[in-house]
């Protein structure tokens, strides 16, 4: 690419035709890759793909004394942790607001050198996003925390102890740091109303991998009994549902159609039935699945997002888009971030009809009802959208904006599209080949 490398001049009103391949999740990915920091030998972690998230932790992981090279399969990497004990972690400053996921070193750090140190993190900004719940739980493993102003330092002044833990909220954050610390804590954790999303699962697949033993009910309760050592893992990554359902609303909002190669069903089931219920198509194949509009009209739909199993919110924004293009009035209700809607405003510009509301529009009250945060939204639709000059706020209302570029009318200016680097794989390549029409600014 040539021209300012984070505009993207979007030519719309070309539907999106091929075929792409959606890799390893962002949300388990670099989960595993901390994972690694907690076994006497190296790990191997396949279908990684190549964005900014896994480049941060990779970073952080290399800082902390890990050797990462790359392994003989494309996507693969090779962790050994060996060194982590003689790692000098002067620059870890450096790697304040990079990402959400140097919170979760905390358990590993701490019970391989009794302290851990945190820059602040980063992630989206689509609400207060608080790490409340995991200082609380890493206090009940017996660990110390001091709020510094460059970050948080913890110590464990004696070995970790497995606890019984229950969660104001089903975090799936929070789950992972119990994961991770409880593993190598002494005894038996037992943490109730735990997050239980897919890339949870495959982390505890990582971890029994490495010696762990955790079980998992149909109450959402999660037991661990800690173990004295860990070894290394060999996994392929489950693939990204969110990056697959993105492009499938891509598909639909263009009235086009894209097979995503690697795109699994059964962690998409609700994003499949929602999708068929607005009026899009598809077919689920041996390797991936085909998303495509099948002509007609769209139809509006009342959705509420959720914890898994219901729906995910990172594929809130993108079918937000979509929503645009159905007959009739649609409700969106956020009840897992409270400032997830904002990036609607752009879209209004665009010509869409959405109007945003405090109250709890959905079947349940949430969190967020009585709390003044405009988190349900009516979509009124369908509306035809006009080129735009459009500021990328967030990931996946990043990518969403690429959407309603690419369904618009017009030519729209899309600045800070390094940010969907972050979750997209090759986005910039990927566009091209599905026939749309972008370029440098
Ligand atoms: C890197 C990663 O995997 N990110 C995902 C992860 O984010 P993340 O793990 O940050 O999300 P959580 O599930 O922890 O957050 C859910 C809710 O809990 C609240 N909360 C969370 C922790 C805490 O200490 N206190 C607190 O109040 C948050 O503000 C939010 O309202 O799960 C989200 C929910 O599926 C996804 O949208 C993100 O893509
Ligand atoms: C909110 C997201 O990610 P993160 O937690 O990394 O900010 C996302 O992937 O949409």
């Amino acid at each position: 690419m040539t021209g300012n490398e984070d505009v993207l001049l979007v030519h719309g009103g070309t539907p999106l035709e091929g075929e792409i391949r959606v890799r390893g999740a962002k949300n388990l990915v670099p989960k595993a890759m901390v994972a690694a920091l907690l076994g006497g030998e190296p790990s191997r972690l396949r279908n990684v793909p190549d964005i900014r998230d896994v480049r941060v932790v990779r970073g952080l992981l290399e800082l902390h004394g890990v050797t990462v090279r790359t392994g003989s399969e494309a996507g693969e990497l090779v962790l050994d942790p060996s060194n982590v004990e003689s790692a000098d972690v002067a620059d870890i400053d450096a790697h304040a607001g990079s990402s959400r996921i140097p919170i979760l070193f905390c358990g590993p750090l701490l019970h391989r050198l009794g302290h851990a140190f945190i820059p602040g993190l980063g992630g989206c900004d689509i609400g207060g996003r608080p790490i409340d719940f995991h200082f609380d739980v890493l206090r009940q493993f017996g660990a110390t925390i001091e709020k510094r102003p460059e970050g948080q330092y913890l110590e464990a002044p004696q070995r970790l102890r497995g606890t019984k833990i229950k969660l104001p909220y089903p975090s799936v954050g929070t789950t992972e740091q119990v994961l991770l610390t409880a593993v190598l804590a002494e005894g038996v954790t037992e943490l109730s109303n735990a997050a239980v999303e897919p890339e949870i699962e495959d982390l505890i697949c990582v971890l029994q991998k490495m010696g762990a033993i955790i079980s998992l009910d149909t109450d959402r309760t999660i037991r661990i009994t800690g173990v004295d050592r860990l070894g290394g893992y060999q996994h392929r990554a489950l693939p990204d549902r969110l990056e697959a359902a993105s492009w499938a609303c891509a598909a639909l909002a263009t009235e086009g159609s894209v097979y995503v190669h690697g795109a699994s069903q059964r962690e998409m089931l609700t994003f499949l039935n929602t999708y068929r219920k607005v009026g899009g198509a598809f077919a689920v194949e041996d390797d991936g699945i085909r998303f495509w509009h099948p002509g007609g009209p769209l139809k509006a739909i009342a959705l509420e997002t959720d914890v898994h199993p219901g729906f995910q919110t990172d594929w809130q924004q993108p079918l937000v888009v979509a929503l645009t293009q159905a007959s009739g009035l649609s409700i969106v209700h956020e009840t897992v971030y409270e400032s997830r809607l904002g990036f609607t405003e752009a879209l209004n510009q665009m010509g869409a009809h959405i109007q945003l509301y405090r109250e709890c529009l959905g079947g349940t009250p949430c969190r967020f009802g009585q709390r003044n945060f405009l988190h349900s939204a009516v979509v009124s639709g369908p509306t035809k959208l006009q080129a735009s000059e459009l500021v990328i706020p967030d990931l996946r209302g990043g990518f969403s904006y690429l959407i309603a570029a690419l369904a618009a009318q017009g030519t729209s200016r899309v600045h800070g599209i390094e940010l969907i680097n972050r979750g997209y794989e090759n986005f910039m390549e990927k566009l091209p080949g599905l026939g749309a029409k972008v370029e440098a600014a």
